[in-house]
């Protein structure tokens, strides 16, 4: 057992709109500890925070009622580390492709395009190349975006059919499929790797 695996963390779900149970069953397994952050003070006590899928537009909306979008930028600043899946991606990215209304923390350096796998391709499953995971893990894409461009920064982790779905920035991480639905916790593990580099910078 690694130093990392031996550490249990709190790890803050968005609880907005969208699918926050599965990943708070996902944090569990691994023995994690989820909480679920309705305001911003919750977010004090946290290691690390994941963004889930569901409509970014009405998550942004709920965000701002609730005053979180500053504290999640403030959040992010600290390098605490945020994983963004889906909507989640679409939230955390610099900009948006052809958006009438952008949903933005501004917080990655990626060009997003919301809903860009098409309706015929709604839903679909993939076996994907993803970097730092050995055997191809099996995402699963609902009315997906994919990131069209990233800055120099950004660390390109996964593509399908040429178009980037995965990528990590610094102590930003997000994924266009959704983790939590398949029983192959590889990526999430990521994502807590992330979260015990930062805790130890930390100390
Ligand atoms: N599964 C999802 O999270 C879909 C995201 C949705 N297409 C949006 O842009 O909000």
């Amino acid at each position: 057992m690694n130093s990392m695996s031996r550490n249990k963390y709190r790890i803050g779900i968005l609880s907005m709109q969208g699918a926050t149970e599965e990943h708070a069953g996902q944090l569990r397994d691994l023995g994690h500890e989820p909480i679920l952050i309705k305001n911003k003070e919750m977010l004090e006590n946290v290691d690390g925070l994941i963004i889930p899928g569901g409509e970014s537009t009405a998550i942004w909306r709920l965000m701002k009622k609730n005053k979180l979008i500053e504290a999640v930028q403030q959040f992010a600043q600290l390098k605490k580390p945020i994983f963004g899946t889906c909507a989640g991606l679409v939230l955390l990215g610099k900009s948006q492709v052809e958006t009438e209304e952008p949903v933005s923390l501004k917080l990655m350096d990626i060009k997003v395009k919301r809903n860009g796998f098409g309706r015929q391709k709604d839903s679909f499953e993939a076996n994907l190349d993803v970097k730092g995971i050995k055997e191809a893990y099996p995402a699963v894409f609902i009315r997906a975006p994919y990131i069209e461009s990233v800055g120099e920064n950004v660390e390109v982790l996964a593509a399908y059919d040429n178009k980037i779905v995965a990528a990590r920035e610094d102590n930003l991480l997000v994924a266009a499929f959704h983790p939590e639905l398949t029983d192959d916790n590889r990526f999430l593990e990521l994502f807590l790797s992330m979260v015990g580099e930062k805790s130890v910078l930390m100390i």
